[in-house]
């Protein structure tokens, strides 16, 4: 029999981006298996945002290459969401939490009959059951971002790809949301790819964590993240192998802006 191995979800190759003379990204290889939560982390500025954009097929490399499960990522994808920082530019503030996650299925075609029901199981996912009459302005910062969500879920993606999601949360509604996401990927299998400031939460939540040195854009550092799951606020925290890993990755950026 063949030796068959899985094709990666991602596969960056050599990518290298520009913008005019500028350049951004540098040479940046990693693949991404299937069902890999991956947090990406990196001073301000050395490109995180621009890699994920990568991934998305908004953007394309000036050399190398992105793939998706083994083809160029040319174009966006249906089954590749985007959930952004800033949920109040990303909803429709003239539609209901409900049609905001209609949106989504309106855009991919899904019949009128089948969406009512499908909207209320996503709305009661990310915990915002019963709240769909709701408009974006009269919900707060973390139900608005649980509504982002939920509509990115109603995409059916593959792959969620975050970019700061939490960013602009409180503490607590952040930890809360972390929470939620893991069990929603948990429970769906999907592949993540989680851009953050925040190493902490880089660790609290990935499979890996990859650190991105600035001036161009370039991988400076790659770890696995060997702390058992379900994770937990308290007892991850507080477990070795979490503050070994917060001290590396802590190093690692003092290192990259000296
Ligand atoms: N469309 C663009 N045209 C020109 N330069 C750009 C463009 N988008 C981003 N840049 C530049 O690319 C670099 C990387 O930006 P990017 O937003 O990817 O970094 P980041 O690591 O996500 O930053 P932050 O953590 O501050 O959000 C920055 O110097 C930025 O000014």
């Amino acid at each position: 029999m063949p030796f068959v191995t899985a094709l990666p979800k991602f596969s960056f190759s050599g990518a290298t981006l520009a913008f005019g003379q500028k350049p951004i990204l540098r040479n940046i290889s990693f693949d991404i298996p299937a069902g890999q939560f991956t947090c990406i982390i990196g001073a301000s500025g050395c490109g995180k945002t621009t890699a994920l954009r990568l991934a998305a097929g908004l953007y394309q490399p000036t050399q190398g290459a992105v793939l998706f499960d083994g083809e160029p990522m040319s174009a966006p994808r249906a089954d590749v969401a985007i959930v952004f920082q800033d949920y109040g530019k990303a909803l429709l503030p003239w539609r209901t939490a409900f049609g905001n996650v209609s949106l989504a299925m309106e855009a991919g075609g899904v019949p009128k009959a089948g969406r009512a029901d499908r909207i209320e199981e996503l709305l009661a996912l990310v915990g915002l059951a019963g709240q769909g009459g709701k408009y974006p302005t009269e919900m707060s910062g973390g139900m608005q971002q649980r509504l982002q969500i939920a509509r990115c879920l109603a995409q059916n993606p593959s792959v969620l790809l975050m970019d700061e999601p939490f960013g602009a949360l409180d503490a607590m509604t952040r930890q809360g949301l972390q929470d939620e996401v893991l069990e929603l990927v948990a429970r769906t299998q999907t592949t993540v790819i989680f851009v953050t400031h925040d190493l902490e939460e880089a660790i609290y939540l990935g499979d890996r964590v990859i650190g991105l040195l600035p001036h161009p854009g370039r991988v400076g550092i790659d770890v696995p993240v060997n702390l058992p799951r379900p994770r937990d606020q308290l007892a991850t925290r507080e477990e070795p192998e979490f503050l070994r890993l917060r001290r590396e990755l802590f190093d690692f950026i003092k290192g990259s802006e000296a």
